[in-house]
């Protein structure tokens, strides 16, 4: 069956979201008090371990297959000179991913994730959004359904990467359309811009905001407006996942970007979403306070591709490892606090 065959679909399944097992949650929260450590003295690991409790709805929860989907697509708007590097980097860094070049290959080996890679239309860009809509409602059903399929399988983590030249103007737009603020607030350097066009970038993100704001109102109307292909299809990948209740590893400013038309609509989107990291784009850490996100790592990183949120999955293995494989106090004859 096809995920998000309509608007309706799509709707329809941010409108019913499973949530953790509670119980699962509170034996797994015993399991910890009976570990031979102080209290909480494993901080955000232990959160680690009953978020994952939750999900898998089991106190022993492990982590045997967790995947990488990293979705690529291109942009009308960078004709409007938004981004340090031309749009042909896209297909071009789409070669390296599958040639196995790229800083996401290499991170996700050492954090023992395979690797999808879905390239989406990159022969055909969005629609300029400063114009009109950057897809129409087809190709936007399309992208999400492209990212429910990569969240299919037999997996129990999924981390969303993106690949797009000036998708960090997208993302802004997006961000700003469904939280406020000003253009400035949500706009960064991406690749790297220089000042001149950063001012550009700022204006050409609120033109975007001003040109369909009273339309955007619906997640999928923001997403199809301000978004771009492979937004949409980390939208579809985090919702799919959801259902069927597998952890999300979430990356940067862009990847994040993707859950603020939903998460206006159905705040919970978030609840089965850890934030793997900050990135150096400013906008992330606004971006992660509104989807009330706390990120695990802050490494200064803006590079995308899912690349913090690979480097933070490490972090999930050692609490799992941790969780599942630390003797009790009964085990070890440790006595208890007194
Ligand atoms: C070689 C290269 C590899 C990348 N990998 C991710 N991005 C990142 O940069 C882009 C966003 O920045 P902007 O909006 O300024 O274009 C996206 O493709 C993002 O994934 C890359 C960018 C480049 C140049
Ligand atoms: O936050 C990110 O993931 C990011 C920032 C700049 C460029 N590409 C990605």
């Amino acid at each position: 069956m096809t995920m998000f065959a309509s608007v309706a679909d799509f709707e329809a399944a941010l409108s019913s979201l499973p949530k953790a097992d509670a119980a699962s949650i509170a034996e797994a929260a015993a399991r910890q008090a009976s570990l031979t450590k102080p209290a909480g003295s494993l901080g955000r690991l232990e959160d680690l371990a009953l978020f994952f409790a939750g999900w898998q709805r089991t106190a022993r929860p492990a982590l045997a297959r967790g995947r990488v989907a990293i979705f690529a697509g291109n942009h009308g708007v960078a004709a409007r000179g938004v981004s340090a590097f031309p749009p042909e980097v896209t297909a071009q860094m789409v070669a390296n991913f599958r040639r196995g070049g790229a800083a996401i290959n290499a991170l996700a080996a050492a954090a023992g994730l395979e690797l999808e890679i879905v390239a989406l239309e990159l022969e055909r860009p969005t629609a300029d959004f400063t114009q009109g809509p950057a897809m129409t409602p087809e190709e936007c059903l399309r992208a999400l359904q492209a990212g429910a399929r990569a969240a299919a399988g037999n997996i129990d983590l999924l981390v969303v990467g993106e690949m797009g030249i000036a998708n960090s103007t997208a993302a802004a737009a997006l961000s700003g359309a469904s939280y406020g603020g000003s253009a400035g607030d949500w706009t960064g350097r991406g690749t790297g811009v220089d000042d001149t066009t950063l001012q550009r970038k700022i204006a050409v993100v609120s033109e975007g905001i001003a040109r369909h704001a009273g339309h955007a109102t619906s997640a999928f109307e923001l997403l199809r407006r301000l978004g771009g292909r492979e937004i949409a299809a980390i939208a579809g990948a985090v919702l799919a996942a959801r259902q069927r209740r597998i952890p999300v590893m979430l990356d940067g400013f862009i990847a994040c970007s993707a859950l603020a038309p939903l998460a206006r609509h159905a705040p919970d989107i978030t609840a089965h979403c850890l934030a793997g990291h900050v990135s150096a784009e400013p906008g992330h850490r606004r971006l992660l306070g509104a989807l009330g996100l706390s990120p695990l790592l802050d490494l200064g990183m803006r590079l995308g591709e899912g690349s913090g949120a690979a480097v933070a999955v490490n972090l999930v293995r050692s609490a799992l490892a941790a969780h599942e494989g630390m003797a009790t106090f009964e085990e070890a004859m440790v006595a208890t606090a007194s």
